[in-house]
């Protein structure tokens, strides 16, 4: 059956795994450079990775040279909602486009605005972060809304403890259809592990091409499986690998 809070089944050799990284692969903690895989998982990981021949990759909301110093080097890592994808053995960017400047000075002046709240720049995706600072979550949201952001281009995503400023195309959902379209996931059947707002784009495109969805916790999704946490998604994974 699948629903709300059924476990996933196992997946299929010819199946095409999307799995996004904070809160999926790692714990979530207040300060995401110390977030990193747990120890084994890489292998996991790399061994998933040959058994689906290459068609795995990590799907993030992190910048793409900060994802890339946290996963394998040899799978797909797709930063930056789906921006900036990296084949494998692929190098990050030295350089990539820049948020408009009213954009980052309207993020930076409602930041200022709330002490605790702190700004993360990828490129053209600025986060606003404010885990240090929860109770001013609503006020942030307003201050943002009216910031008229979206005269730029630019939509507001909130996410766990974050407010992000993306351009259209950063979009996990439009990432995963992207990648669908070549090899080595033409195909195949697309599956998407992933825990929070930004991987609900993820999990409707999924769907939409008859794909299978899986959702990390608690919280209203579009998934049609759910595990439990970041433990669970170890063990799934652990099982698949066969480790
Ligand atoms: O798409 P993801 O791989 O899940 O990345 C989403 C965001 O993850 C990071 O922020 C989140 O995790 C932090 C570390 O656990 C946590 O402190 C923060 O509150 C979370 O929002 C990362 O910093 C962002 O850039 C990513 O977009």
């Amino acid at each position: 059956m699948t629903g709300q809070g059924a476990a996933p089944p196992p997946l299929r050799a010819e199946d095409a795994l999307f799995l996004d990284f904070d809160g999926t692969l790692a714990g979530l903690q207040d300060d995401p450079d110390t977030v990193f895989l747990a120890s084994g998982m890489d292998t996991v990981l790399e061994t998933i990775g040959d058994q689906l021949d290459g068609a795995l990759a990590i799907l993030s909301g992190r910048d793409a040279g900060d994802l890339a110093r946290r996963v394998p080097g040899g799978l797909w890592r797709i930063g930056n909602h789906g921006l900036i994808p990296l084949a494998p053995e692929a190098k990050p960017p030295e350089a990539r486009a820049a948020a408009p400047d009213a954009v980052r000075h309207a993020i930076e002046k409602i930041s200022a605005m709330f002490h605790g709240t702190r700004v993360e720049t990828k490129g053209p995706v600025l986060a606003l972060h404010y885990r240090q600072a929860p109770d001013f979550a609503e006020e942030i949201g307003v201050a943002l809304a009216d910031a008229g952001l979206s005269a730029e281009g630019y939509r507001i995503q909130h996410g766990k403890f974050v407010f992000e400023a993306k351009p259209e195309d950063a979009n996990k959902g439009r990432a995963l259809a992207r990648m669908m379209q070549d090899v080595p996931f033409s195909g195949r059947r697309p599956v998407m592990i992933g825990d929070d707002t930004t991987d609900e784009d993820a999990f409707r495109t999924a769907n939409d091409l008859g794909g299978l969805t899986i959702k990390v916790g608690a919280g209203d999704t579009v998934a049609q499986y759910r595990l439990k946490d970041v433990e669970a998604v170890h063990a799934y994974l652990k099982e698949l690998a066969g480790t």
